[in-house]
């Protein structure tokens, strides 16, 4: 018999659901009501059809009347009746990722209990600070670790001042540079991608996001095609990804591809961007006045820091215009006595 220098004969082995993403969080939502149905997970949301997985493989979902596709997002955990294959309920999520749609005035849902966010960039025209900040704080505040992923580094004369720049944004930031094409993904982003761990890519269109799941799920498998990603022309011919949809990555987690984003906004998201500026809300209570704007007030702890040199005056900058492009598209709605309060978030 082969011994395993490090095997742990305690350690668990995971269930066919825990291998899909499932655990203890969703379990402990089931009711004894419910025990005789079945979990299955999101694989891909179409206007009038969802596509899931279960522990046998991807199973169509019948929606009721009642409910609508919008509602529902890729990687979410839904119960069905086994029987018939209808959908009943939508597990509470772990994380969240929605953002305002272009020009309308919900929030558009992106993806579901996804662990880790890998924010994709590449090494030349793309890398643009403030466009990483603002996922960067969408990741915040959905509550997913975030991973700056660097691709095109084998293009780059130096990608370590792409590395570096990265690494300035946010404490304890992981940012990685690969070449997406070969397979520096799949050892790279690997502790990511561990047994039952769900990822998205997010990031601009081009920047590598299809090259980089199709590494990491091994084309070869074609699971894309399956898992129902659609490559469409855009307007300069390219081919394009239109849908988001759950990959499976061999012997490991689970990837969600999306679509190319043009314009991110940053709308009710006030804790992601104190993660984000962490260093600037950390000094805030200690302003002679608590509702100071850091530019003007005597007593202010920000400005001295910035005096000093300890807190860099273009973060204080770009600090206050996500601060304040937050606040203008945050939706504010009524109190009970009339008073404005912004509106809750909700999973
Ligand atoms: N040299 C190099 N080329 C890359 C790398 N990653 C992606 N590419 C190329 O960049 C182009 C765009 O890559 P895609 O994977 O289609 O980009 P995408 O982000 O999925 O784009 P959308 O689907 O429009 O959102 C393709 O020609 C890829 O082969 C990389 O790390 N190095
Ligand atoms: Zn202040």
């Amino acid at each position: 018999m082969p011994v395993f220098p490090n095997a742990d004969p305690s350690s668990h082995i995971p269930s066919p659901l825990e291998l899909l993403g499932w655990s203890e969080f969703f379990a402990d939502q089931v009711k004894p009501s419910e025990v005789d149905l079945v979990p299955r997970r999101v694989a891909s949301v179409h206007r009038a059809r969802i596509d899931a997985i279960d522990v046998s493989g991807p199973i169509g979902l019948e929606l009721p009347p009642n409910m609508n596709t919008a509602d529902f997002a890729v990687g979410d955990w839904v119960l069905a009746d086994p029987l018939t294959g209808m959908l009943v309920s939508r597990l509470d999520r772990k994380t969240v990722f929605q953002r305002r749609s272009e020009g309308g005035h919900g929030q558009q849902l992106v993806a579901a209990n996804v662990d880790s966010l890998l924010i994709a960039t590449s090494c030349n025209a793309d890398f643009n600070l403030a466009r990483l900040e603002r996922y960067l704080v969408m990741a915040n505040q959905a509550g997913s670790n975030p991973v700056i992923v660097l691709t095109k580094a084998d293009t780059a004369d130096d990608a370590g001042i792409f590395v570096e720049q990265a690494k300035a944004l946010q404490r304890d930031l992981p940012v990685v540079a690969l070449n997406a094409r070969s397979a520096d993904p799949v050892s790279m982003l690997r502790r990511w991608c561990g047994v039952g761990q769900t990822v998205a890519v997010v990031g601009s269109s081009g920047v590598g996001k299809s090259t980089l799941v199709n590494t990491m799920t091994g084309a070869a498998s074609q699971s894309g095609q399956k898992t129902g990603t659609i490559r469409e022309h855009d307007a300069q011919g390219r081919h394009t990804t239109t849908a988001r949809s759950l990959h499976a990555i061999p012997g490991g987690g689970w990837i969600i591809d999306t679509p190319g984003i043009r314009t991110l906004y940053v709308s009710d998201v006030t804790d992601g961007i104190d993660t984000l500026f962490a260093e600037i809300a950390e000094l805030a209570p200690r302003c002679r006045f608590r509702d100071c704007t850091h530019t003007h007030e005597p007593g202010c702890a920000v400005q001295a820091a910035v005096a000093s040199g300890a807190v860099a005056a273009d973060r204080l900058e770009r600090w206050r215009s996500l601060l304040a492009e937050n606040r203008d598209r945050t939706p504010v709605v009524s109190g009970p006595r009339g008073n404005k309060i912004a509106s809750k978030k909700k999973y």
